[in-house]
């Protein structure tokens, strides 16, 4: 592995990332007290960034991170990265999806039971010498019905946690279907009969769009009276002003909450009501969670610096290894086919539809796609493009990109078919990975060739007629040019005819403005793979 940089600017625990002072050529800095201005002046010099949710990876620290390959997020919640502007530049963002997972569940329980039972408030008032009874009666949790939004896996794990305190649950999750629900000995609902069945609600989605003030003044309109809400998830699921009002009015008559719409809090209004009980954002904060996070984040980046693989990627789908390790040969053919179709024509791709067949057609194939896409796109958008944005610069540009499988495959035990609409026509070429033998393109237009797809090729539109062939040869010679292999394909004797040349030196404009001005030929153009 080469030298890489990797800047920890968040607390990590020591002991987690092993991972990374382990491996060879890794040079790992912490600088947990950067201030924003300080960050984005530091980040430059680095290849990854490893954060919690304190640092703010914005797309302005992003355009300054121009040596970054890596971020990773030791937690779940990446609602503190810019993913879109990640993605733009390149830069694989990843999480630790479930390392904390347990110590957040267990903390939803510990804030459910301390509001239920106003421990924190019983515990003020003791500590200021107030031997106090009667302010602090509380409310059972058996038989009362728990309400989870967002079953996921923290969400089903406070679920089953509270049916182990004797609550009924009922939740609501899109993905939330009739046999997982009977799995957990669960009922489900729509977010509204949640809300209008619960006598305690939790929440454990994702902070989103769809889900920022998911629980508003409308939703506490709904609620039973009395309702006690909880949010160990993200600050701004819960409207806080709306929460607010919904406690002085008398409906809410509790809240615990773990996370806040500004963090570190700035507003402490909430603070002030009896009935709130908080924390500062501690649901990950155990020496478990924090080493499992640390140590699941730091093997992605070692994955990654030493294969360009990862487990947890959050804007990269993720291959299972088993069928990485089967499509990883075809990475680079597919490449090529991308780059050989853009040299091939003369006006960019505003289509491109690529086509698996043969054994290709049993796998997941969208590392491929990419594949082709930043061949594609390289040729003029330069070594930006890597697997992470090649899909987004491809929409970005305009491009349209379908992906399709066929069982049928000409005779190829696996064949990549490549199509791209342009505005000067379309152009068609495929590829194959002969056993053995490496990569071949087949397929050029509707000419069958057989040509390895490397060095200097040169392709020729001409017209069948005796001699033109020498004339092609004879030319290259006299500038210089070696021809190492030739190919030549016809549609019909004397007519369209097509020659590919690999040459052992790229030949020079001049020579091949002569080759077109030869009668017989049409188009010359010239591809380096
Ligand atoms: N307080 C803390 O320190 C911690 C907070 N978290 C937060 O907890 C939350 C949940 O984490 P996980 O369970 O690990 O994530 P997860 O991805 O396993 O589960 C989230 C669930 O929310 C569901 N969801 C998405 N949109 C929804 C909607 N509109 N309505 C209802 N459900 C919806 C998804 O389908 C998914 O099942 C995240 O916001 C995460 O950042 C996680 C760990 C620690
Ligand atoms: O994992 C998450 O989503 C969390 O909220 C934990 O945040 P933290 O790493 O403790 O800053």
């Amino acid at each position: 592995m080469k030298d890489y940089k990797i800047l920890v600017s968040d607390p990590l625990s020591e002991e987690g990332i092993f991972p990374l002072r382990d491996a060879e050529g890794l040079t790992v800095v912490f600088d947990t007290e950067l201030t924003p201005q300080q960050l984005t002046e530091k980040i430059g010099g680095f290849d990854a960034l490893l954060v919690r949710s304190k640092t703010q990876v914005t797309r302005e620290l992003i355009e300054k991170a121009d040596r970054l390959k890596i971020i990773g997020r030791a937690g779940v919640g990446v609602d503190n990265i810019d993913l879109e502007a990640a993605t733009e530049k390149g830069i694989i963002v990843v999480n630790a999806p479930d390392g904390n997972t347990n110590s957040a569940a267990e903390h939803t329980i510990a804030m459910l039971m301390s509001m239920a039972r106003k421990i924190p408030q019983a515990f003020t008032a003791l500590r200021n010498r107030e031997w106090d009874r009667k302010s602090f009666v509380g409310v059972e949790l058996k038989g009362k019905t728990l309400g989870v939004v967002g079953l996921g896996r923290i969400g089903a794990e406070v679920a089953a946690r509270a049916k182990g305190q004797r609550m009924k649950i009922i939740a609501y999750d899109p993905f939330l279907t009739q046999e997982r629900a009977d799995e957990l000995g669960i009922d489900f609902g729509t977010v509204e009969e949640v809300l209008k069945a619960s006598d305690f609600i939790t929440v454990h989605t994702p902070l989103l769009k769809e889900t920022r003030h998911l629980i508003n003044a409308d939703a506490f309109k709904i609620m039973k009276p009395g309702v006690q809400i909880i949010n160990c998830a993200r600050g701004g699921i819960i409207d806080e002003n709306a929460l607010y009002d919904a406690i002085k009015s008398g409906k809410v008559a509790g809240a615990a909450l773990d996370v806040f719409e500004q963090e570190p809090m700035v507003d402490f209004r909430l603070l002030d009501l009896p009935e709130v009980v908080a924390t500062p954002h501690l649901g990950a904060s155990t020496f478990e969670a924090q080493e499992n996070v640390a140590i699941d984040v730091s093997l992605d980046v070692v994955s990654y610096f030493s294969t360009g693989t990862v487990r947890n990627s959050v804007n990269l789908p993720s291959v299972p290894s088993e069928i990485m390790k089967k499509i990883e040969p075809y990475f680079d053919l597919s490449e090529r086919l991308g780059a050989f179709l853009t040299d091939l024509s003369d006006s960019t791709a505003t289509e491109v539809n690529i086509s698996y067949s043969g054994e290709l057609a049993d796998f997941e194939v969208g590392p491929l796609t990419r594949n082709v896409l930043k061949g594609l796109l390289k040729r003029h958008l330069g070594n930006r493009v890597n697997d992470v944005n090649a899909m987004f610069l491809a929409h970005q540009k305009g491009i349209t990109v379908n992906e399709s499988k066929s069982a049928s495959s000409k005779g190829f035990t696996n064949l990549i078919s490549v199509e791209i609409l342009t505005n000067a026509g379309k152009r068609k070429t495929a590829g194959t990975l002969l056993n053995g033998q490496g990569p071949r393109i087949v397929k050029v237009d509707d000419y069958i060739v057989d040509v390895v797809p490397e060095g200097h090729l040169l392709f020729i539109r001409h017209h069948d007629r005796p001699g033109v062939i020498g004339r092609v040869g004879t030319l290259l010679g006299q500038e210089g040019v070696n021809i190492a292999t030739m190919q030549v394909g016809r549609s019909a004797e004397g007519g369209d005819a097509i020659m590919m040349l690999s040459i052992d030196k790229p030949a020079e404009a001049k020579s091949l403005r002569q080759l077109e001005e030869l009668a017989e030929i049409d188009k010359v153009k010239a591809v380096d793979l």
